[in-house]
């Protein structure tokens, strides 16, 4: 599992990692994980720009730079401001021969230390240009520990911020490199151990196909389990004008660890259902969690319906515009941007401008579990923790992966994972399918992909030992 946290958590983790390494001791460090991946990042015939910003994200880079030099790397400087650069660090640049310069324009590598953690989101002036320079000349950018100008708590981009390939970031990730729009600006992310310790601290989390350990006993079924055990997921979705919708979601309920899917729909609809798709079960009964909403009726009677038995559910499309005051059973709530903004009285816009926000706000307002459908699929839970999904292709926005994703959802919440898991852990394999499949793809190949993509997540943890002992093995035989 990913981890990220928050600037807050971060300069309180270093104020101690500072009374053992001294504040020196910790921009060493960061600036020696920097030097290595410098090395690595840039060819040695290319001189590297470094743009230096008037903290200790400058300093770091400036450190890094004398080093660099040392290696016979060739470095020249951009100072945002040369009477605040970190003097210790350009004295140490300089002192190894790195020469000033006004502009980075002619430079094919740059390193971004304008601001770190200590950055207002949006850039002006002098940064700004450089940013535009970046933009539009497209060096190959490294950033040291966030990209500049990005918001570094929420995503947010309130302006120009630098466009980075690579960010080599200090003890965590930051909320800023995993989410909201300012994610892209971050490209490949490497996080650098400083000796931070930030293990008790809650943080915004991102699954792994690694994580399946964590899941698996509560979705594999054991030798004394029968189909009622395992859960049954009832699906009411689909409508004469959006039929597909309800194959769809069916299609993904049916790719989950539940037991049985139940189907409740005009009778028209359930034949057709049950036609294409023999073990599912038409008409009312008990169930362990609802599904909602894809494709249906434009009426509160479904979400109703389903609300009065109890169980946990999902609300997805048409039913997350007839939402209960609030809810008293584990919710989980599926809007892609669109339908949060309706749901919140704004615009599609704003949600994606602070896609963090918005899905908090409407976790608190109807006191739901909400995942937040995007590039970045997000989902907030009732309590406040933050989960990020990295998985996925644009190609995933095609007509019904939704509808996929809301089903499998409804499985795993019928299986009994609660709302956040069901939620984060379908948005992971949604992705990771979409993945498998490659692209271009219809929601129903995502549906197909699902089993075996749940199979590989929940024996995780036996393949990661297959490939350990592998190596072992080829240790032990002298072969790389
Ligand atoms: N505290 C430490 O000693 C350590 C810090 N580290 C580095 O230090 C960085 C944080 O350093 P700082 O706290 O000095 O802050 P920054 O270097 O991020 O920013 C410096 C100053 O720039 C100004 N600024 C911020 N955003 C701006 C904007 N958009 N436009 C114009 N001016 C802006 C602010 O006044 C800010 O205090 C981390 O990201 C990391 O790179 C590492 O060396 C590890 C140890
Ligand atoms: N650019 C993208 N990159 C990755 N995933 C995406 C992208 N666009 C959409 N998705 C994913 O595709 C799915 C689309 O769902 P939704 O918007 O409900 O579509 P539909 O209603 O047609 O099913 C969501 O899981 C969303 O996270
Ligand atoms: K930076």
């Amino acid at each position: 599992m990913l981890t990220a946290h928050t600037v807050a958590q971060v300069r309180a983790a270093e104020e101690v990692a500072a009374v053992e390494q001294g504040w020196d001791g910790l921009m060493q460090r960061a600036a020696g994980a920097l030097v290595g991946h410098l090395l690595e990042l840039v060819p040695a015939d290319e001189t590297v720009v470094v743009l230096v910003g008037p903290g200790n994200n400058g300093g770091d880079a400036l450190f890094a730079a004398a080093r660099l030099l040392e290696r016979g790397r060739r470095v020249n400087l951009c100072l945002l401001d040369a009477s605040k650069a970190h003097p210790a660090g350009l004295a140490a640049a300089t002192g190894a021969g790195a020469q000033v310069v006004d502009r980075p324009e002619g430079h094919r590598v740059a390193v971004d230390a304008l601001f770190g953690i200590g950055a207002r989101p949006g850039l002006t002036g002098v940064a700004a240009e450089w940013a535009a320079w970046i933009e539009r000349e497209r060096p190959c950018v490294v950033a040291v520990d966030v990209p500049s100008g990005i918001g570094v708590d929420d995503g947010r981009l309130d302006g120009p911020a630098v466009r980075a390939d690579h960010t080599i970031t200090f003890g965590t990730m930051k909320p800023g490199l995993l989410l909201g729009p300012a994610a892209p600006l971050a490209g490949r992310v490497t996080v650098v151990d400083i000796g931070l310790d930030l293990a008790e601290q809650r943080a915004v989390e991102s699954l792994e196909l690694a994580d399946g350990h964590r899941f698996r006993d509560r979705m594999v079924p054991s030798a004394a389990d029968h189909k009622y055990s395992r859960g049954v997921v009832g699906v009411r979705a689909g409508s004469p004008e959006y039929a597909g919708a309800a194959h769809l979601c069916v299609a993904g309920a049916q790719a989950g660890p539940a037991g049985m899917v139940r189907f409740v729909g005009a009778p028209d609809l359930s034949h057709r259902v049950v036609d294409r798709a023999p073990e599912v079960v038409a008409g009312a009964g008990r169930v362990q969690a609802w599904v909602v909403g894809p494709g249906g009726e434009d009426s509160a009677e479904p979400l109703d319906a389903a609300l009065a038995d109890g169980v946990p559910v999902v609300v997805d499309a048409t039913a997350l515009g007839h939402l209960p005051d609030r809810f008293e059973v584990d919710a989980l709530l599926t809007p892609h941007a669109g339908e949060l903004a309706a749901m919140l009285g704004t615009e599609r816009a704003e949600v994606e401008a602070d896609p963090l926000a918005h899905a908090r706000r409407a976790a608190e307002r109807w006191s739901a579990t909400v995942l937040l459908k995007g590039p970045r699929t997000l989902v907030v839970s009732t309590d406040g923790r933050v989960r990020v999904n990295t998985s996925g292709t644009p190609w995933l926005g095609t007509a019904g992966a939704g509808d996929v994703l809301a089903g499998f959802a409804g499985s795993l919440l019928a299986r009994g994972l609660d709302a956040f898991d069901a939620g984060s852990v379908a948005a992971l394999l949604h992705g990771l399918a979409a993945e498998r499949v490659g692209g271009p793809f219809v929601a129903s190949d995502i549906a197909r992909a699902l089993p075996g993509t749940l199979r590989d997540f929940c024996d995780g943890s036996r393949l990661m030992r297959g490939a350990e002992d592998e190596i072992h093995r080829r240790r032990e035989e002298g072969r790389p």
